[in-house]
């Protein structure tokens, strides 16, 4: 199907220029935002349905006319940035009455009283870089290239390192240079889905410190901030709270809402024992879906289309959510999220009969995908691991001993907006 096909097609055009990037980007280089070259406005033009703008690169882009009042940056509320002009007040067919480029940097765009929505003429004045990174007419427009994107690097198992820790010192010393080290931090997270600390204290109040430079504390059953040290058997809730190996899954998927980022903080980790570690297992996500768009396109499409359930049920605690291994962007196809709980998966009833046939085989390709990219990391008390839980799958081996991570779950709305108000600073 076409679909199909386009799925992983652009997966693996999205592959490529990942590693593109990956090949780019060394591990602990900075993610600060490049300013791009300003490049002037030439000329503008009125046209029947669009603006035609010039760029001295001799860029091209229309803008349609509703487009421009709709996105008028003099209509919006002055602090909230919410729009004050109602979309069914911008009459059909609306075209301004004149058109300038002024100093090749502002876009001023004239509206005669008799069609403008606010009954008075009206001038809007648009930057011109910032509808240079809003063009939608051309081929390269940000319909197609998310620059956030662009900084997202894939690893595995024998791939690139992960990023190097940051010191806890210069996250908690406070003032720009703290600003600065949560943005380092909080650029990896994105950038690998993996950031580390080292040099943390082991209480649970700097770990709830850290937790709060980034974001609320994200409160579930579990409760907020959390102990993963061995319970008595009745109050083992999950077996995150025994010593057994876990498998490599993102956490909450019965959840409608997966918790965003996943942080730990190593304050006890016992001697290996009887070829038992405790060590901490990760794995890629996004190289995970690359790779089987690429290898196993079919077991590829599968998990990106076929909807399973995942389940909690303990107790007085009952959640259940169905969705896709792959969650692709409903515009560009790409991978955007991943959700995976072999343990928690609940029983199948959601898939055909064709497809309950096709399963077992297909599992059994993603789970050889998953576990050829796992990556060891073997933390040590004061080393604090931060996940991207909507991307990188983690585990651990099985320990013998006193083993116990501090943690809490972050929203990831609520990390990515800190991570590029912290980049807006820079
Ligand atoms: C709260 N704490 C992180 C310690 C345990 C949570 C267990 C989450 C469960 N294994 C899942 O995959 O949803
Ligand atoms: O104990 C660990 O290292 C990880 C536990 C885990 O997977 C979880 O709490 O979700």
């Amino acid at each position: 199907m076409a679909t199909q096909r386009w799925a992983t097609r652009s997966l693996s055009l999205v592959g490529r220029r990942m590693q593109s990037t990956a090949s780019r980007m060394a591990p602990g280089q900075s993610f600060a935002p490049q300013a791009a070259p300003l490049v002037r406005m030439r000329s503008a033009a009125i046209l029947s349905q669009t603006v035609q703008l010039t760029w001295e690169d001799e860029t091209i882009a229309h803008f349609h006319h509703t487009w421009l009042r709709d996105h008028c940056p003099q209509s919006v509320h002055p602090v909230s940035h919410q729009r004050e002009i109602a979309l069914s007040s911008i009459r059909p067919g609306i075209v301004p009455s004149g058109v300038s480029v002024d100093d090749g940097q502002s876009l001023l765009v004239k509206w005669h009283a008799s069609v403008d929505p606010t009954g008075a003429d009206h001038q809007s004045v648009f930057d011109g870089e910032w509808l240079r990174r809003h063009a939608y007419s051309s081929e390269g427009s940000a319909r197609v290239v998310d620059e956030e994107d662009a900084l997202v690097v894939q690893w595995g198992a024998g791939g690139r390192a992960l990023p190097e820790p940051i010191d806890w010192a210069s996250l908690a010393c406070g003032g720009s240079d703290a600003e600065s080290a949560l943005l380092q931090l909080l650029s990896s997270v994105h950038a690998y889905g993996v950031g580390r600390v080292s040099g943390m204290p082991l209480t649970m109040e700097a770990t709830e410190q850290l937790a709060r430079m980034i974001a609320p504390v994200h409160e579930t059953f579990y409760g907020g901030m959390w102990d993963t040290a061995p319970r008595e058997e009745s109050q083992v809730i999950d077996t995150a709270y025994t010593n057994v190996e876990l498998p490599l899954h993102t956490d909450g998927t019965y959840f409608e809402q997966q918790p965003g980022l996943q942080l730990f903080n190593c304050v006890a980790q016992p001697p290996p024992a009887g070829g038992l570690d405790g060590s901490t297992r990760l794995a890629d996500g996004f190289a995970l879906a690359a790779k089987l768009a690429a290898e196993a396109p079919k077991t590829f499409e599968f998990f990106s289309r076929v909807v399973l359930p995942f389940e909690h049920r303990e107790g007085a605690v009952h959640m259940r959510c169905l969705g896709q291994v792959f969650k692709l962007h409903p515009l560009t196809r790409k991978v955007v999220e991943v959700r995976w709980n072999e343990t928690d998966r609940g029983p199948i009833n959601t898939l055909s009969f064709d497809d309950m046939g096709q399963f077992y085989d297909h599992v059994r390709k993603l789970q050889a995908a998953i576990d050829s990219l796992e990556l060891k990391l073997q933390l040590k008390p004061g080393d604090a691991l931060i996940c991207n839980n909507h991307r990188v799958m983690h585990g651990r081996r099985g320990f013998v001993g006193h083993r116990r991570l501090l943690g809490c779950y972050l929203q990831a709305d609520d990390w990515r907006s800190r991570w590029r108000v912290l980049r807006g600073r820079q």
